[in-house]
């Protein structure tokens, strides 16, 4: 059997994998790759348009709420099909749920996005 590693050392290698999995959850999925570009406008609109520190901690918690739930949704679809690579009601209800995830995700950030930016471009 393997020996089990230090705290320390076993922390380290997690973080590793992790960081793996951001890569390729970036490079691989054409979801994240959208989430990830919506993200990077919502970067770019916040330097354009000056919004303060908490509006950017506000910014950066519903661009990282929706890339997480982004990527579980992911997960989940990898495994659905993965154990069960044929159409299935149960499989595409799963498959249903994970993304209705993300979407209360991706409502919330855009509700957050719409509180920062319209008052700036109408007001
Ligand atoms: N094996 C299956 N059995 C039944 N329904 C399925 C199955 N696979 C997919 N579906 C249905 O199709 C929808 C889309 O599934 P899919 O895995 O293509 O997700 P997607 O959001 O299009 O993923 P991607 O991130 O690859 O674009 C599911 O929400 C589900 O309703």
């Amino acid at each position: 059997m393997k020996e089990k590693d230090s705290f320390i050392i076993g922390r380290i290698k997690s973080f590793k994998y992790a960081l793996v999995g951001v890569f390729k959850l970036i490079t691989t999925e054409h979801s994240i790759m959208a989430q990830c570009s919506l993200g990077l406008i919502a970067v770019i609109l916040g330097f354009y348009f000056d919004i303060s520190a908490t509006e950017w901690m506000l910014q950066i918690l519903a661009i990282g709420l929706v890339l997480s739930i982004e990527g579980l949704n992911t997960a989940v679809e990898k495994i659905a099909d993965f154990i069960h690579p044929d159409f299935n009601n149960k499989i595409g209800f799963i498959k249903d749920i994970a993304a209705g995830a993300v979407t209360f995700a991706a409502l919330a950030a855009l509700a957050v996005g719409a509180l920062i930016y319209l008052p700036k471009i109408f007001l």
